[in-house]
């Protein structure tokens, strides 16, 4: 439906880091460097977004930054080039068409962040090639890829033409309510795949399907779903969606029943070396969008740790920290059910509006957690890794890792890691993390994941609180 632009034939590979304009990147012949220019990141935001209410009565550390103040600093970002939010370029160059621009501007962007001007052009470009995309967390590759999906379908076909496979219910939901935003001017029809979506010896229409890879491939299974007209295949959080250990068997078996000249995306903040070979099979000749392993931490997002004494000093320290500060929304992970259900029942104790959630639950449940946390009629969710992706709430302005993440073979995780404080400081918005640490062990794990991504990680201490208040409501206005 829409006028793409034509871009000529050839795999393109650049770095986000690189402000030529994509019209030159895409003009140049196949694999430029993604290596070839140092990158330097905007000072970090000096005001803190708080637009929550607190979890008490005081109003002490934190207020509602004026939604004035957070548009001069997301016009400032989007100025700069060095800011991954930055585009030379508006929504209308990027050859989009008039209905998805209507959507987009009713969602109230107004220009396109470094990851949409680059990614857009290619994805749209005819004949249609595969994407290997990678931003940091927070700086709208959802829009990316949504957008290309309302611009290949052809509304006039009832059939499914593009596919999105996410890794938990929560975010396949999220995408669903982004993809309704932005086609809100088309004859778009999306479905959200979930077990029962479909009436026995029914069929799939809709346009767009969007779900996890296990009910899509139910779904298959019981041949309410056919992919025989798909354009468009897309894995958000791609290198969880093909890590081997986890999803990678069910993605993998969803896009071999997919038609071989299907368009295949791929979106993520992290893109570890141990799945980028899978990657490059998994969408052959992708033109790749790379970050360098500095540039995947996001500058508004402060992080910090504090050094417990044992792991029952660590849920003290939890409780201390809540009745002392005011926090707008924040997200508690931590490693096990059990010990989110413990936490949960000890600060409801304390008084504090608590949820938790993780895969146990039941959908209902699952969904009526995170639409009262989304809501803010919740300030507190506490959570294990099932929503540590993803899941974009602009009102988070705190991540607390009670449990440093590990991946199963119990090693620090640093994609992990990056992905769950990556719940804050959303597009431009600052926010603040908090490590536990309890032990040795747990101390070094924290230590690796901080080595790995070259971050600066500051201690808070446990026997001041006074200066423990003043170092963090600073981080949190
Ligand atoms: N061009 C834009 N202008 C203003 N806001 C935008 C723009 N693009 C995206 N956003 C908003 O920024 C937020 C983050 O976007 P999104 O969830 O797509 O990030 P992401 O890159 O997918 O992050 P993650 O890696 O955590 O999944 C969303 O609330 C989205 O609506």
């Amino acid at each position: 439906m829409s006028e793409t632009p034509v871009v000529p034939r050839g795999q393109f590979s650049i770095s986000l880091d690189d402000n030529d304009n994509v019209s030159a990147i895409t003009s140049s012949i196949n694999k430029l460097s993604t290596e070839d220019k140092e990158s330097t990141h905007p000072a970090a935001a000096v005001t803190a977004v708080k637009p929550g209410t607190s979890t008490d009565l005081t109003e002490k550390d934190s207020k509602p930054e004026p939604e004035r103040e957070v548009e001069v600093r997301l016009a400032d970002l989007q100025a700069d080039p060095n800011s991954p939010l930055y585009s030379a370029k508006t929504f209308e160059e990027l050859g989009l068409h008039a209905n998805l621009l209507k959507g987009v501007y009713d969602m109230g962007f107004t220009k396109p962040s470094k990851i949409q001007e680059r990614a857009l052009p290619l994805l749209l470009a005819n004949p249609p090639r595969n994407m290997i995309g990678q931003s940091q967390s927070g700086t709208g590759k959802t829009a990316a890829f949504v957008l290309t999906m309302l611009s290949r379908v052809d509304y006039d076909l009832n059939q499914p033409q593009a596919l999105c496979l996410a890794p938990s219910r929560e975010l396949a939901r999220q995408i669903m309510d982004v993809i309704q935003q932005m086609g809100k001017y088309t004859p778009m029809k999306a479905v959200f795949a979930i077990k029962d979506s479909v009436g026995k010896g029914e069929t799939i229409d809709a346009h767009i399907v969007v779900g996890t890879p296990g009910t899509v491939s139910d779904l298959l299974r019981k041949r309410s779903l056919s992919l025989r007209s798909m354009k468009l295949f897309v894995l958000d959080e791609a290198d969880n969606m093909l890590d081997q250990q986890g999803l990678g068997d069910q993605s993998l078996r969803v896009k071999n029943s997919i038609p071989k000249d299907c368009q295949v995306v791929l979106f993520s903040a992290t893109f570890p070396e141990k799945v980028r070979t899978f990657a490059n099979r998994f969408a052959p000749q992708a033109n790749e969008i790379r970050l360098k392993a500095t540039e995947l931490t996001v500058d508004g997002i402060k992080q910090f740790y504090m050094d417990c004494k044992s792991v029952e000093h660590k849920v003290e320290v939890l409780a201390e920290l809540y009745s002392l500060m005011t926090i707008g929304q924040s997200i508690i992970f931590v490693k096990t059910r059990h010990t989110a259900e413990r936490i949960a029942a000890r600060m409801t104790k304390d008084g504090h509006s608590v949820v938790y959630l993780h895969g146990k639950l039941e959908s209902e449940q699952r969904d009526k957690v995170m639409d009262d946390f989304r809501d803010g009629k919740i300030k507190v969710l506490i959570t294990t890794n099932v929503i540590a992706r993803g899941i974009d709430i602009m009102q988070v302005n705190l991540v607390i890792n009670y449990d440093i993440p590990t991946d199963g073979n119990d090693r620090p995780d640093p994609e992990t890691y990056l992905h769950r404080i990556g719940r804050t400081g959303r597009f431009g918005r600052t926010g603040a993390s908090v490590n536990f640490t309890h032990d040795e062990e747990s101390y070094e794990k924290m230590k690796a994941i901080q080595d790995t991504l070259g971050c600066d990680i500051i201690k808070v201490p446990t026997d001041d609180w006074e200066d423990a208040r003043k170092i963090l409501k600073k981080a949190l206005r």
